[in-house]
C-alpha cells in the first residue's frame, strides 16, 4: 500500500486575523505550532514513516512541514521546495479581512473570489512593493509564470505539471509522502485525485493541519481517502473555514 498526506499549514498569524493570504509570507501563531506538532503526533501514531516531503517557498507550510518531521524524528528526509505549491495568489485582496471585504462587496461576491473556479481577484500592479517579480526568491523563475493574481483555475494550471510529473510518482519509490501547502494549493491537488468537477470543488473547505490520508494500491489506483480525527470536529472546523467571510 501506497500512502500520501496532504496537510495544510497550522493557523498563521493572518488566519488569526481573518485576512486574506495567498502568496504573503505570514508566519505561524503559536496555536499554528501546537497544531503542526499534534499532526505529527497523529502521523506517527498511525505509523507513517515518510520517505520525502514537499512543501511551498512560504514559511507556514514549511515551519508546519519541519514540526511535524521533528515530533516523527525523520528531520533528516529529503524536503522539496517548490513555488508551485504556494497559495493561490489572491491579487489586491491580499491583506484585507475577510468579513470586512463580504460586508463591502457581498457575501456572494466574496464567494466567488474565494472558491469560484474561474474568477480571480484583481491582479497586483507590476510595481507592486508585494510584486513577485520583484521577490528575490522567485528570481530563478520565468516572470510570464508568476502571477499577481490567480483563480482556482490558474493555480491548477502551475500546479499540475509539478503533481503529474515529480510529487506524484515519488510514491513508486516511497510508500509514505507528505505534501505539506495551503487551503487552495491542496485543493487544486483533491481536485485532480479525486476527480471533483469544477462545480462540486466550490464547496470543499480544509480546516488547518489535519492530516488528508489518500491510499493507494501498488499501481497508484487510488483506493480510499480519510481525514485523521474525529468527523464530527473536523466538519465543523470546515464550516468554520466556509464562514470566515460572511459580512459583518
Ligand atoms: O487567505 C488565503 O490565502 C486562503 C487560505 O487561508 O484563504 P481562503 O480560505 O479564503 O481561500
Amino acid at each position: 500500500m501506497k500512502r500520501l498526506v496532504l496537510l495544510r499549514h497550522g493557523e498563521s498569524v493572518w488566519n488569526k486575523e481573518n485576512r486574506f493570504t495567498g502568496w504573503t509570507d505570514v508566519d505561524l501563531t503559536e496555536k499554528g505550532v501546537q497544531e503542526a506538532l499534534s499532526a505529527g503526533e497523529q502521523l506517527k501514531k498511525a505509523g507513517f514513516r515518510f520517505g520525502k516531503a514537499y512543501t511551498s517557498y512560504l514559511k507556514r507550510a514549511i515551519k508546519t512541514l519541519n514540526n511535524v518531521l521533528d515530533v516523527m524524528d525523520l528531520d533528516w528526509i529529503p524536503v522539496e521546495k517548490d513555488w508551485r505549491l504556494n497559495e493561490k495568489h489572491y491579487g489586491m485582496l491580499q491583506g484585507l479581512n475577510k468579513a470586512e471585504t463580504a460586508a463591502k462587496y457581498g457575501d456572494e461576491q466574496v464567494l466567488i473570489w474565494r472558491r469560484s473556479f474561474d474568477v480571480p481577484p484583481a491582479p497586483l500592479a507590476k510595481d507592486d512593493e508585494r510584486s513577485p517579480l520583484i521577490d528575490p526568491r522567485y528570481a530563478a523563475i520565468d516572470p510570464k509564470d508568476l502571477p499577481l493574481t490567480e483563480s482556482l483555475k490558474d493555480t491548477i494550471h502551475r500546479l499540475l505539471p509539478y503533481w503529474n510529473e515529480t510529487i506524484f510518482p515519488t510514491l513508486k519509490e516511497c510508500d509514505d509522502v507528505i505534501v505539506t501547502a495551503h487551503g487552495n494549493s491542496l485543493r487544486s491537488i483533491i481536485k485532480e485525485l479525486k476527480g471533483i468537477s469544477d462545480k462540486d470543488i466550490i464547496s470543499l473547505n480544509l480546516p488547518t493541519a489535519i492530516p488528508y490520508v489518500f491510499e493507494f494500491d501498488d499501481n497508484l489506483k487510488l483506493q480510499k481517502d480519510y481525514f485523521l480525527g474525529d468527523p464530527e470536529v473536523i466538519k465543523k472546523l470546515m464550516e468554520a473555514v466556509a464562514n470566515q467571510a460572511k459580512g459583518v
